[in-house]
This record gives C-alpha cells, sequence and structure tokens, in this order.
C-alpha cells in the first residue's frame, strides 16, 4: 500500500500507445487510476487482451484500477475515404451522403441513415471536432449540398457533429448494447454513454445490464445541449459525469464551456456524484514531450472547480508520450491540492448551497465528518462502505485527508477510483471489527502512527446501504 502524493484521480484512455504491458504498468504506477477503453475504436479481440493485462498488473501491483467502458452512443462518424487526407476548402460545394461508399473529392459518407430528414437548407455541419465547418443548401440526387465556411484536412471515421439537428437515432443504439454485452462478460461495471440527452438514457444502459443480471455504474457523458438543459435530472439518475468538452464545444457555443465546466461540476460536487473533467488537458503532450502553459492552467483549474477525475485521451491512446503526461498531470495535480489545502482556496463553494438540499442522515454524518477533518486536523478517515456513499458523501468537500473506503466488494472498490481522495481498500474482513482491521492495517502499511487523529464512520445495522449513522474520533495507541 502506497499512497500517492496526488488525489485527483487520473483516467487514461487505451489505445496502441499504451496497451503494451511495461506501457500500463508504468501507467499504473505513475498513477493511472481508471482506464478507459473507447469502443468507437479498436476491435474486441484487442480490447479483452488489454482489461486482462490491465487486470493481471493491478493484481500484481496492488492497485486498485477500474476500467471504464465509454460507449459510443448515437454518435454520426464519416465513412471510409479513398486517399486520406483529405482536402477541403472554404467555398467548396461538397455532398454528404448516407451510402455506404468510398469518398472522394466532394463527396462525403457519413455513417447516419436519416441524415436528408435530419438537415434542412441552413443547418450547420461540423466534421473532425468542429475543425471543419460546412453549410447545408438542399438534399440532392448526389446527397446533401453543402457550402464549406471552414475549410480542413478530414480522415476516416471522425466524428460529424449536426447540433440543434433532430437525431434519429436510439439514445442507446444495438451496437452499445452489443458493446455493453461483451464488457459485462469482462466483468466491467463501470459504463460512460456518449451524447446522453436525459435520465431515461441513464436507464436504459441499467435496464439491459438488469437483464443480464448485473448492476452497473454509469457515468453520463455531457456533451449535448440538451444534457446541460437537463443536468439536474440527470444527475438524479447517474452515478457519475464527465464533462466530454470535445463534442461539448461544438454542440454548444465553445466561448460557454468555461463556466459550463465550472457550474456543472458545482451542481455534481453538492449531489456527491463524481465529475470527469475530460479531452485537450494536455493535448499538445499528444507530439511533444512539454505541455503548454495554457494546458497545465487549465488542469489546475479544473481541480479547483472541484473535479474528482482529470481525463487524458488521444495524449495516452496514441500520444508519443503517454507516462510523461500522466508525471505532468499528477505534477500539477499535487501541487494545486497542496495549495489548495493550505489557503483554503476555492474551498467554501464546496459547500456553497448545501443547506438548501434535502439531506440523509448519511450526508450529514459527511458533512461531520468534513467539519472534524476540519476543525481537528484530523490525520485519515476510515469508511466501511457497502454501496461506496458514504466515502463518496465525503469526497464531495475534497477534505484535507485520505478517505479509506473498505469494503467487501472488489466492484465497489472499483468504482471508488473516480472519487477524489479515496482510497479503496478490497477488505473480505470476515470476523474482527471494521475499526480493528482498519487501525492494524493502516500501522503495518506506515500509514498512521502512534497519535494521529482518525475519523471513522459506522452504521448501525452494517450489512444495510446507506446505514451510516455515527462517527467517532479515536487516537492511534
Ligand atoms: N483502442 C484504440 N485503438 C486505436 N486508436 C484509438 C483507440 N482509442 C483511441 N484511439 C485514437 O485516439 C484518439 C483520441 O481518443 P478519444 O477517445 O478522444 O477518441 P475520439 O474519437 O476523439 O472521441 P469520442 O469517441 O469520445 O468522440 C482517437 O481519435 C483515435 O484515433
Ligand atoms: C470524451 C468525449 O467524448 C468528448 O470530449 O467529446
Ligand atoms: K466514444
Ligand atoms: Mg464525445
Amino acid at each position: 500500500m502506497k499512497l500517492p502524493d496526488h488525489r485527483t484521480k487520473i483516467v487514461c484512455t487505451i489505445g496502441p500507445a499504451s496497451s503494451p504491458e511495461p506501457v500500463l504498468r508504468q501507467l499504473i504506477l505513475k498513477g493511472m487510476n481508471v482506464a478507459r477503453i473507447n469502443f468507437s475504436h479498436g476491435d474486441l479481440k484487442k480490447h479483452r487482451e488489454v482489461i486482462q493485462r490491465i487486470r493481471s498488473l493491478s493484481t500484481e501491483l496492488g492497485v486498485t484500477v477500474a476500467i471504464l467502458a465509454d460507449l459510443p452512443g448515437p454518435r454520426i462518424r464519416v465513412g471510409d475515404l479513398e486517399n486520406e487526407p483529405l482536402t477541403i476548402e472554404k467555398g467548396d460545394t461538397v455532398y454528404l451522403t448516407p451510402l455506404d461508399i468510398e469518398g472522394g473529392k466532394n463527396i462525403i459518407p457519413v455513417n447516419y441513415k436519416r441524415l436528408y430528414e435530419s438537415v434542412s437548407p441552413g443547418s450547420n455541419v461540423f466534421l473532425n471536432d468542429g475543425f471543419i465547418q460546412l453549410r447545408c443548401l438542399g438534399n440532392t440526387d448526389k446527397g446533401v449540398e453543402c457550402k464549406v465556411e471552414i475549410g480542413g484536412y478530414l480522415t476516416s471515421h471522425k466524428g460529424v457533429n449536426l447540433p440543434g439537428s433532430r437525431i434519429f437515432l436510439d439514445a442507446v443504439t444495438d451496437d452499445d448494447l452489443r458493446f455493453m454485452k461483451f464488457a459485462l462478460d469482462e466483468e466491467i461495471n463501470i459504463f460512460s454513454l456518449s451524447f446522453v440527452e436525459s435520465a431515461s438514457d441513464i436507464e436504459k444502459l441499467r435496464q439491459f445490464a438488469q437483464q443480464h443480471g448485473e448492476s452497473i455504474y454509469v457515468v453520463a457523458k455531457i456533451e449535448r445541449e440538451e444534457a446541460v438543459k437537463n443536468i439536474d435530472d440527470i444527475l438524479e439518475h447517474t452515478d457519475a459525469i464527465m464533462l466530454a468538452r470535445g463534442d461539448l464545444g461544438v454542440e454548444t457555443p465553445i466561448q460557454q464551456v468555461p463556466v459550463l465546466q465550472k457550474e456543472i461540476i458545482h451542481k455534481a460536487n453538492l449531489r456527491g456524484k463524481p465529475v470527469i473533467t475530460a479531452t485537450h488537458m494536455l493535448e499538445s503532450m499528444t507530439e511533444n514531450i512539454r505541455p503548454t502553459r495554457a494546458e497545465a492552467t487549465d488542469v489546475s483549474n479544473a481541480i479547483l472547480d472541484g473535479t474528482d477525475a482529470l481525463m487524458l485521451s488521444g495524449e495516452t491512446a496514441v500520444g508519443k508520450y503517454p507516462i510523461e503526461t500522466v508525471l505532468m498531470m499528477t505534477g500539477i495535480a499535487s501541487r494545486t491540492e497542496k495549495w489548495r489545502n493550505e489557503t483554503g482556496w476555492g474551498t467554501e463553494l464546496l459547500t456553497k448551497g448545501i443547506d438548501e438540499l434535502t439531506m440523509s442522515v448519511s450526508d450529514v454524518i459527511a458533512l461531520q465528518v468534513y467539519q472534524a477533518i476540519k476543525r481537528l486536523k484530523v490525520d485519515h478517515t476510515v469508511t466501511p462502505t457497502i454501496s461506496g456513499q458514504t466515502p463518496r458523501r465525503i469526497s464531495r468537500f475534497k477534505p484535507d485527508c485520505w478517505i479509506f473506503a473498505m469494503s467487501r466488494r472488489q466492484e465497489i472498490c472499483e468504482t471508488l477510483a473516480l472519487s477524489y481522495g479515496v482510497y479503496p481498500i478490497y477488505s473480505p474482513n470476515k470476523g474482527g471489527s471494521w475499526e480493528q482491521t482498519a487501525s492494524t492495517l493502516l500501522k503495518e502499511n506506515q500509514i498512521a502512527s502512534v497519535g494521529d487523529l482518525i475519523v471513522f464512520t459506522e452504521g448501525q445495522s452494517p450489512g444495510k446501504p446507506g446505514g451510516t449513522n455515527m462517527l467517532k474520533i479515536l487516537q492511534i495507541e
């Protein structure tokens, strides 16, 4: 058991650059808490190999590493292009076609059958994360005729966004269900869903899992205008959210992304739902060994906004420096957290508005744990947990001490890999009190020493989730 220097959780997207065993090993040793598998890319055989590799490294190194299966949702993509990259110039006319053909000069295939119905003259179409912008003129025999407003280079399978247009695709597609079945068979129980619009999309995923006898942890990806509008309801139903800034910056005005980030993180914090801030965090490190100043600042600011986790995408999936990128991220995180703990910067925001929420008994206990940590300079928090709720409720305040979450269930430990400052400990604990088990463990691992203050939470009816109703403050003897 070795505690990291940083308490912000690190999510790495795994791709060709990070799949080899030695790279995965280093990523885990340097601070990766969650491995994200993006089912929009790669093939199932490769995914299975990577999943098995991560599991065995996690056991060997004694580090909890959660696996997050990212489902594409109703994602529209460019099809295959004959010659790549295709140069698209401002002022050109191009045709978008739903036919499954190879794209070429001025004709771009799109994997969406009902394209003609979704767009109308004047609609905007964005390609490749919004870097290419088209305006629709109308439907023709050749396809949807579009004028290029902003040109660029296009390669196969890049994303297509139709902000403001109605999309006739299921929120959870057949592909999503196929990927989900595969992931459930691999004993993955953490899923993120792309392009969520409302809480019912989340419920569909849960129902499918239930039909397979599984209960899952859902991360709703906030990347559509609709999701921003429905954020309160989504937070009510989801387990966590991801600020998927890549698509969010195309689907909503990019100028609004920074304030949406702040508002949405705050709302999620208040409700004790973990947040992952994603996309372009250290983007330039995909190619370079040093990030830009703006990127370093972005990482730090997301932490000060109250994010639980930070995500790397291309940086670790296809980048030249996956390990260096994680080290850079954890370095910025530990500096920022130390400073926040010293100055209290932004911490008043973490409790702002909490009085207006209805609170359960365990919410009140969590708030008291936070007060105790602040006022008594508590050294460690220990929370035995069944569902993970108590440690998550404490974690939302981003306190200045580790929250050791002890659970009899490995899959709950994995979900806690997403919560700020939570150190999950899988502990079958057959016989013996949690208090004893925890004190012994912390002493044996030289984490706690004589005189240390520990906050310990407990439920009166052990075995019942949501039953935490006690708080004890103990001194290690
Ligand atoms: N398993 C994989 N195999 C091959 N390439 C991958 C894999 N995962 C990711 N990549 C590459 O890394 C890039 C960045 O990863 P990311 O997960 O952000 O994908 P994206 O397509 O940009 O995002 P999204 O699917 O969430 O819209 C991708 O564009 C893709 O080229
Ligand atoms: C991660 C993701 O899906 C996005 O940023 O759009
Ligand atoms: K995806
Ligand atoms: Mg996206």
